[in-house]
């Protein structure tokens, strides 16, 4: 008899031990490649910004990867904290209090920004028109106040970074920087988003538009390079048109001649109050209109009529000149609207709560809402609202028909240009306003070039290290093959 033997040629241990060798080489290639290479633990940093504005102020916290401050899209809010009481300028008379307004929302910040990021974190605080305005009407004031609030900032933990009154370039500049950083439109090189915020002392219009390069009025004209794009971007701040001096201007229209009492279209029939002459013309949008011989005190009764308060609100704009090919209003130079634009803050408070914030409908039916809401009695409106505060509610007629104005006849929004915009609060989590851009800005947190990414993402990288530690594993087992035991059909005779 002959005895039959098949030897497997895989199992001589030359080729076992090149096998496991193999095998624990490319286990070790891999592992190492794939370790050096991942992305580190999260850490984050931490900014803060301070957004003192004429009605009120609030605390912003951001916070970004540690390791990538130059990625779009990556700096988030993650808390805000709004101050109890009026913004800084009020306390032109007693400054240390408005320093020890912030206290509350320092203390939170505090709390939300980890210990050990204290120092390293920037704090920032940016004063807007309410500033604006008391600068011009008593500059020292302005100063003292600004140097209560410095005082009390410096006394928390934080890498304190100075506290000034922003310009109103500024404001609408980094507005839109917000807007687009949010929205991820920087870095992709996309068509941008204009910015239109309305506040309660100024309002601001930004956007890119094709036709404006600067040239006609360059003191609208800012211009930027982000991540290897250059921007030229439209931007005016009109001081007086936020919602609360725009009220101002209204009243000062109605009691030119220093009447006891008016009848104002723009509030709830029903709706009545008394003020003050003095305290209504103590600004400088109005102070040089006051009347003479004026008694202390008036009475203002609402009248309810729409169409009535929108004469009043386009009295308040000046259309008669104008030196520039073209102007929005007060003889300010305004390129042709162009792109979507956000508007934020108070045209989103306001028009929110209007149910107002479709903006595909016909701007008929605007005015039509408009026109129900101004002309339902102020005791339905209480009724209806128990929830909202009495001094927003009674101001909303007045409000949603200023925005209409301002938009249509002052901005020259028509019904495509209008369906174009977005009233928002938000974007990602994060408030739309200035603060955010104005961080970015002053941390160089956007590069003016695009910045170098690695070729290969992550995953990527590990296939085709994995690929090539196999495929050269493959090559070295076929280069041994003259070691190859024979491997052999026939069947050894014994
Ligand atoms: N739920 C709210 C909150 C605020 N407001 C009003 O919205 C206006 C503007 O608010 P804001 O954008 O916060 O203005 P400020 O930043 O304080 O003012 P500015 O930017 O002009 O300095 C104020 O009249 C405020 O009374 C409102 O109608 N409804
Ligand atoms: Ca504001």
């Amino acid at each position: 008899m002959s005895a039959m033997k098949e030897k497997n040629p895989w199992q001589t241990p030359v080729t076992i031990i090149i096998t496991v060798i193999g095998v624990i080489a490319i286990v070790a290639l891999v592992t190492v490649a794939v370790l050096q290479n991942r992305p580190l633990p999260q850490k984050y940093k931490y900014g803060i910004v301070l957004d003192a504005g004429s009605s009120h102020t609030a605390l912003y916290i951001y916070e970004w990867p540690a390791e990538k401050d130059n990625n779009t899209g990556r700096v988030e809010q993650t808390h805000s904290c709004k101050v109890k009481g009026p913004g800084i300028s009020s306390y032109a008379h007693d400054p240390l209090k408005a320093g020890e307004s912030l206290r509350v929302c320092m203390q939170e910040a505090e709390q939300r920004v980890p210990g050990k990021r204290h120092q390293e974190t920037p704090l920032y605080l940016g004063a807007t028109a309410g500033m604006r305005l008391l600068n011009i009407e008593n500059s020292s004031a302005s100063d003292e106040v600004l140097k209560a609030v410095e005082s009390a900032l410096q006394k928390f933990p934080f890498s304190y970074q100075g506290a000034r009154i922003l310009s109103g370039q500024e404001e609408g500049a980094f507005g839109w920087v917000t807007v687009n950083y949010l929205d991820d439109r920087l870095t992709q090189g996309l068509d941008t988003t204009g910015a239109l915020d309305l506040g309660g002392a100024s309002t601001q219009i930004s956007f890119v538009s094709e036709k404006f390069d600067g040239s006609e009025s360059p003191s609208n004209s800012v211009t930027f390079r982000l991540y290897g794009n250059d921007y030229n971007l439209y931007t005016h701040s009109f001081l007086c048109y936020g919602k609360d001096q725009a009220l101002r201007m209204t009243l000062a229209q109605q009691t030119q001649s220093g009447q006891a009492s008016i009848l104002d279209p723009c509030f709830n029939t029903g709706y009545t109050v008394m003020k003050n002459y003095s305290v209504l013309y103590d600004s400088p949008c109005v102070s040089d209109r006051k009347p003479q011989n004026a008694p202390a005190t008036f009475n203002q009764t609402g009248k309810g009529n729409f169409t009535e308060c929108q004469e009043v609100v386009k009295s308040v704009f000046n259309f008669t000149h104008c030196k520039y090919s073209q102007c929005s209003f007060n003889g300010v130079f305004q390129p042709l609207l162009q792109g979507p634009f956000g508007a934020f803050s108070a045209y989103y408070f306001v028009m929110n709560f209007l149910n107002l914030t479709d903006t595909s409908i016909p701007l008929k039916a605007v005015e039509d809402k408009l026109n129900s809401f101004c002309s339902t009695p102020w005791n339905q409106i209480k009724q209806q609202h128990p929830d909202v505060k009495v001094k927003y509610l009674a101001e909303y007629c007045f409000s949603g028909t200023y925005i209409l104005t301002l938009l249509t006849e002052g901005y020259k929004f028509d019904q495509t240009s209008y369906s174009n915009i977005k009233f928002i609060k938000k974007i990602k989590g994060s408030d739309a306003g200035w603060t955010l851009g104005y961080m970015l800005n002053l941390t160089n947190m956007i590069p003016a070039e695009a910045p170098d990414s690695p070729p290969l993402p992550h995953a990527g990288y590990v296939s085709i290290v994995t690929i090539m530690a196999v495929l050269l594993f493959i090559l070295f087992i076929v280069s041994l093959r003259p070691l190859w035991p024979r491997c052999s059909k026939q069947p050894q005779i014994v």
